[in-house]
């Protein structure tokens, strides 16, 4: 069985980060390993507070799973804090996984900052040019190149911006901008478009995580670069279109709706 580790933070109401992660892998038939970097109190509503864990205990736990198992994939989620991203860094640099994909998470859907500001500088320089794929949305694109995005050609403008800062493989999505959302992914070569049709909900608390989570787990099951992206897209819009009106604000995506569907545990 492929194993995939996530590095991220905790969301204890389970739509986002290492929750979120986990859950896809399984859906993905991958075995997930963990790596906790933060403990956020989150709900549907937003995040109200973040505690960090300190690089000792980030660097520990890197080991332990690193020392014992063999990482087929990696992936990064939030990583909050220049300590934190310094021992990552490190770490990736000394295992050196075979696929490392990387959500660089700034900010959560209500505003909180999940990256601290002057961390955002070091996030680029140590972790992109170790990532496989780095996977933006459009206002950590903005925050990154300083460029403003309202369409699609300011999309591919941003990504190109992005790789020459060292990504092998940027993909840029565009669940931000109004119409059927299209992520580019840029490699230096050409620019390639994944396209869906828009589920009209609330409920899309997690779907970045659930998207990198999907790419690396698809790289770890030895799919190419663009055919993981194609089946991670086509898992995050099955799990949105499923997605669960939970809580107050914005509900989580279902994971599992393919699998129960075919147990027959939905009708
Ligand atoms: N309402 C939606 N319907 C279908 N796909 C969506 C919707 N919102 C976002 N997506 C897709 O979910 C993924 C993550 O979305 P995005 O909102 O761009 O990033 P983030 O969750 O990091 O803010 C992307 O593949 C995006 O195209
Ligand atoms: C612990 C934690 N990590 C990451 C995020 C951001 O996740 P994302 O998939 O971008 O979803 P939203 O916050 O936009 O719903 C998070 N919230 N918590």
């Amino acid at each position: 069985m492929k194993k995939v580790l996530t590095i991220a933070g905790s969301d204890g109401s389970g739509g986002a980060g290492i929750q979120a992660d986990l859950k896809t892998f399984a859906a993905h038939g991958v075995f997930g390993l963990s790596v906790i970097t933060a403990v956020t109190a989150q709900n549907t509503l937003g995040v109200q507070a973040v505690q960090d864990i300190d690089r000792e205990m980030v660097s520990k736990q890197i080991e332990a799973v690193f020392d014992d198992i063999e990482v087929d994939a990696v992936k990064i989620g939030m990583v909050s804090q220049t300590a934190t991203i310094e021992t990552i860094a490190g770490a990736l640099k000394k295992y050196t996984p075979e696929h490392i994909v990387l959500d660089p998470v700034m900010a959560a859907k209500n505003g909180c900052h999940l990256l601290k500001k002057e961390a955002e500088t070091l996030l680029i320089k140590e972790l992109f040019p170790l990532a496989e794929i780095v996977t933006p949305n459009i206002p950590e694109a903005e925050a990154i190149t300083g460029l403003g995005i309202d369409n699609l050609q300011q999309m591919e403008e941003a990504a190109a911006a992005i790789f020459r800062l060292g990504a092998r493989n940027v993909l840029l999505k565009g669940g931000h901008l109004e119409g059927n959302p299209t992520d580019i992914l840029y490699n230096g070569r050409e620019f390639l478009y994944f396209t869906q049709a828009r589920i009209e909900t609330k409920n899309t608390h997690g779907t970045g995580c659930t998207l990198s989570s999907a790419i690396a787990a698809n790289l770890a099951l030895g799919r190419e670069v663009e055919e993981a992206i194609t089946l991670a897209k086509d898992y995050i819009t099955v799990a949105i279109e499923h997605s669960l009106p939970l809580g107050r604000g914005a509900g989580p995506t279902h994971h599992f709706y393919a699998l129960y569907k075919k147990a027959g545990l939905i009708p």
